[in-house]
């Protein structure tokens, strides 16, 4: 629950505008985890303010501020799967929808605008840390729940935002008509889904044909398909920001990665390489994830949005810097002085 005097105290701050939160918060080269976690509750706000987002909507203030709290409680505190990545994904899509100007060019609805905002913060909800595979491994609650139907953890994150809605004073969708509430929600659903990069994997050739043949603003299928692939996008984007933090955030992971390793071979059962901390060389797997997984996402983006080139340029350069680090790059003694090898 949400105490009264944390919302008022959210209130007061809602003076705060793009300007006053960072001179640069609106540019891509932008790092959200750079940010003091105090005031990311005030800058969703802000977001929700600056799109206009509340007069479209009808939301009330004390209930968005409310809102915001509840989902920040919602994320557990495991290295890399907490409230700084919702954060960080919900800025990356929030520059989508503003600098590319989605909504006033007709690629995506202004409600779909709205699901995927609000999604990008709800994404990861209650997070434990632990990759779908663990929770069959593990025989975990969520399994029982969701295992038939897979994309185990995401099931339980969309689950949890709905909680998260029907809480008292927290339904930012309230004054929305029937049919777009219930058109918001299946949206969140599709779109949360969608962030298993399994699933992204599987959609990946109807992404590809999309960027080819180019967008057709009057199909439903390729507003869906570019809401999947901005929310992937969204999802990766600490690999678009600047080497050194694009590197710690690639180190949060494989901390998280590395202690459900940990906790599988403390079950008996052997961790693949990635999770091993003994077997896992980094540079390799981040130079793997990047040709695999990171590259082809914003490459596709930006055949559909070539101003956001500049984003596969930056995870090229980054991509070097692991090959550099790769090559059992030898590390000068300055270097371990400073502790900065970079
Ligand atoms: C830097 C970085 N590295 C990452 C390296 C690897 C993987 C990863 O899940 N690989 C796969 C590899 C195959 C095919 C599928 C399913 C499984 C088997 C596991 C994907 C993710 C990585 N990742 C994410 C991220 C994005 C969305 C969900 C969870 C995470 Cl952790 N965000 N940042 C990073
Ligand atoms: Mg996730
Ligand atoms: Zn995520």
């Amino acid at each position: 629950k949400v105490s009264n005097e944390e919302t008022l105290k959210l209130l007061q701050e809602e003076s705060m505008n793009m300007q006053n939160i960072d001179i640069n918060f609106c540019e891509f080269r932008f790092v959200p985890r750079s940010m003091e976690e105090l005031k990311t509750s005030a800058a969703v706000v802000a977001v929700f303010q600056d799109l206009g987002l509340k007069e479209r909507w009808s939301i009330n203030q004390e209930t968005l501020s409310r809102f915001v709290l509840m989902v920040r409680k919602g994320y557990r505190d495991p290295p890399y799967h907490n409230w700084m990545h919702a954060f960080s994904v919900f800025h990356f899509s929030y520059l989508l929808i503003k600098r590319l100007r989605l909504v006033q060019q007709d690629y995506i609805t202004d409600l779909e605008a709205l699901a995927l905002l609000v999604s990008s913060l709800c994404h990861d909800v209650d997070h434990r840390g632990t990759t779908n595979s663990f929770q069959l491994a593990s025989n975990s609650v969520l399994a029982a729940l969701y295992s038939s139907e897979g994309s185990v953890m995401e099931r339980h994150h969309f689950a949890q935002s709905m909680c998260i809605l029907n809480t008292e004073g927290c339904n930012i969708f309230e004054n929305l008509s029937s049919k777009d509430y219930t058109r918001c929600l299946d949206l969140m659903q599709d779109i949360i889904l969608a962030t298993d990069l399994a699933h992204h994997l599987r959609i990946f050739r109807k992404l590809k044909d999309l960027a080819t043949s180019g967008f057709d603003k009057s199909r439903a299928e390729h507003h869906q398909l570019l809401l999947f692939l901005m929310m992937t996008a969204a999802d990766l984007s600490d690999q678009t920001k600047d080497w050194k933090s694009s590197r710690n955030a690639a180190l949060l992971v494989y901390r998280e990665f590395f202690s459900q390793g940990d906790l599988e071979k403390a079950m008996g059962n052997r961790p693949v390489e990635m999770m091993d901390r003994d077997k896992a060389c980094i540079p390799t797997l981040q130079i793997q994830f990047i040709d695999d997984v990171a590259l082809p996402v914003y490459s596709l983006l930006a055949q559909l949005f070539p101003e956001l080139s500049i984003l596969v340029d930056t995870v090229n350069s980054n991509r070097e810097r692991w090959v550099t680090l790769e090559d059992g790059h030898v590390v000068s003694p300055m270097e371990i002085l400073t502790n900065d090898i970079d």
